[in-house]
């Protein structure tokens, strides 16, 4: 079980800044070069000017896709959401080692335990051991879909160590400082 206090999950509708505020806080930490930083974002990729999928990257730049809105033979069985096919192996190829706990590790950072990356049934299991292993978190969730939690996204919610962030537009900048400023005093090496 992990410790109070050492899960940060941040939550909000699409496009208020969960990624942003990971990614500061993640630029903000690296400039210590002692931490070990662990872990995936996702992004959109964009061709003309539009949306057509989405890929994960790992901390040290490394991409694969997660998921597209262009079909081919090869999707047609891939599970989706919304217009989008989640590439389920090249999710796991990338985003699994990642969330490898190793004794090193200062801190797990997963955007986001979502729809897309709960296709992987390897995933969840994976993100359950991180809160085990008493390594500090900082994930983002989605929203609740008509008042209700994917029933993971609950879990990680109502760990024991979970605190949970609601950002918007007016309060997401306080929140990144309140983050940075808690991650800063949970890893300071002593
Ligand atoms: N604190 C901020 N100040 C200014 N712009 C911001 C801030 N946070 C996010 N943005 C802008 O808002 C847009 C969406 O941000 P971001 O991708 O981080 O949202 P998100 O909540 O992760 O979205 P999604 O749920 O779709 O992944 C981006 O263009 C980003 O530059």
């Amino acid at each position: 079980m992990a410790g109070p206090g050492k899960c940060f999950l941040v939550t909000g509708t699409p496009g208020v800044g969960k990624t942003t505020l990971i990614m500061r806080v993640f630029e903000s930490l690296k400039v210590n070069p002692s931490l070990k930083l662990q872990g995936f974002y996702t992004r959109e990729v964009r061709r003309d000017g539009q949306r057509v999928g989405f890929e994960v990257v790992t901390l040290d730049g490394r991409t694969a896709p997660l998921a597209s809105n262009i079909s081919t033979v090869e999707t047609l069985r891939w599970p989706s959401v919304g217009k989008y096919k989640a590439d389920v192996a090249s999710f796991e190829s990338l985003a699994l080692p990642e969330l490898q706990v190793r004794e090193d590790t200062d801190l797990f950072i997963i955007d986001e335990v979502g729809k897309m990356e709960l296709f992987s049934s390897s995933f969840f299991p994976a993100v359950l051991r991180v809160l085990e292993s008493n390594i500090p978190v900082l994930a983002s969730i989605p929203v609740p879909k008509f008042g209700r939690d994917i029933p993971e996204v609950a879990r990680l919610r109502n760990h024991a160590g979970a605190t949970c962030f609601t950002l918007s537009v007016s309060n997401r900048d306080a929140v990144r400082e309140q983050i940075r400023s808690l991650l800063e005093d949970l890893l300071i090496k002593h």
